[in-house]
């Protein structure tokens, strides 16, 4: 089973942000409008298209093996330095990536009535809803997502998975098969990164847990006002993020406490480093704290798998990656536990790890 709170939740009503924008285009309820602080200071940010890395994943598979091992370089440096890179030539057929947004597209853009007829329980993080959160104060991001358990079969919710449009259970299906293979590839690469026995994580993980989650967000009168998704950071391991063909730019990560937007390329996928893989490297590989912001006039669309692992590993940092100059800086946990921690916990940049951190022992 998908970990679920074991506490009453009262989040009092939740706008549609669809329907808001349907109906009241211009107006926006105090409850998604965020604190000063919080806004996001769009003018101030400059687009930099070649700012988050870009890993060729055909070069990492060793047909070559200078190259493979400069390749391997590129992708220590985007793990150590930026934690989020795009993979392009990662061998998914466009047909695959274009068929899972069309579906995305069209269960969105059923009618309410329709879509709500798979409603995410409040606290619980699979259905058509909103996502952590769990009290009537909190402020609300301008999006809507649909999210679903897909693997193992034992955490599908079957009453979730829509019958409208048609195609959306198979099509889903198809493409989480490609995602997670690409998880194992990228994996196998990250271990190599580090020095490691490629299969490492693979043998670690058990039957990995895999999540799907379509976000969309319409546009906004006031996107200075919202977010779109609040910061957080991922619990998975590794994320993979398609960005929807003609999107808005709307993802944003922290770098050096500035925003830096990730520029949708044609064709390729955004992978960021989880809560799971900062811990398994006691730190070398961070998660990085990430949002997304609405734009005015269009729309946006991300498709988004979290890989993890199956619910009964024990977490820690890998013995390789501890040592004098590298205390031991998280504790060992239950994986189930660090999910169950993840999802009945509101987004907020990367406090929901103080739950592994410790403070390493220094050597004398
Ligand atoms: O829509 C995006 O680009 C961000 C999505 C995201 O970070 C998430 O779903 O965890
Ligand atoms: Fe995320």
């Amino acid at each position: 089973m998908a970990p679920v709170p074991s506490f009453p939740i009262n989040v009092g009503h939740i706008d549609d942000v669809q329907e808001l924008r349907k109906t009241k285009p211009t107006q926006i309820p105090q409850r998604f409008v965020r604190d000063m602080s919080e806004r996001p200071k769009l003018a101030a940010i400059v687009p930099s298209p070649n700012d988050i890395p870009i890993i060729d994943l055909s070069k990492l598979v060793g047909s070559d093996r200078d190259e493979q091992e400069r390749h391997i370089e590129q992708l220590k440096i985007a793990c150590e330095e930026w934690g989020f890179f795009q993979v392009v030539n990662h061998g998914i057929h466009p047909s695959v990536t274009e068929n899972i947004e069309k579906v995305a597209k069209d269960f969105f853009m059923l009618p309410l009535e329709e879509k709500q007829k798979y409603p995410m329980a409040p606290g619980t993080v699979q259905g058509y809803g909103q996502a952590f959160v769990f009290s009537e104060n909190q402020k609300l991001d301008w999006c809507n997502m649909f999210a679903l358990g897909v693997e193992p079969p034992c955490i599908r919710n079957q009453k979730l998975w829509p019958s409208k449009p048609a195609n959306f259970g198979e099509t889903l299906e198809i493409y989480s098969r490609e995602i997670r293979q690409l998880c194992k590839n990228i994996l196998r690469y990250i271990s190599m990164s580090l020095d490691l026995k490629g299969d490492v994580f693979e043998e670690m993980f058990g039957v990995a847990v895999q999540a799907a989650r379509m976000n969309y967000y319409p546009p906004c009168s006031r996107p200075d006002l919202v977010l779109g998704l609040s910061p957080h950071s991922d619990g998975s391991a590794i994320t993979v993020l398609q960005q929807g063909k003609g999107s808005s730019v709307g993802l944003q990560i922290l770098q050096d406490g500035k925003w830096v937007p990730v520029q949708p390329i044609p064709n390729a996928l955004v992978i960021n480093i989880g809560d799971t893989i900062e811990v398994l490297t006691n730190g070398r590989y961070k998660s990085v704290e990430h949002r997304a912001v609405t734009h005015k006039e269009r729309d946006r669309l991300s498709i988004v798998t979290f890989y993890a692992p199956s619910y009964e590993v024990e977490i820690g940092p890998m013995a390789e990656l501890v040592d004098k100059n590298n205390p031991c800086r998280y504790r060992r946990y239950n994986h189930g536990d660090y999910s169950k921690h993840y999802v009945t916990n509101k987004l907020q940049g990367k406090r929901t790890l103080e739950f592994a951190k410790i403070e390493p022992k220094t050597s004398t």
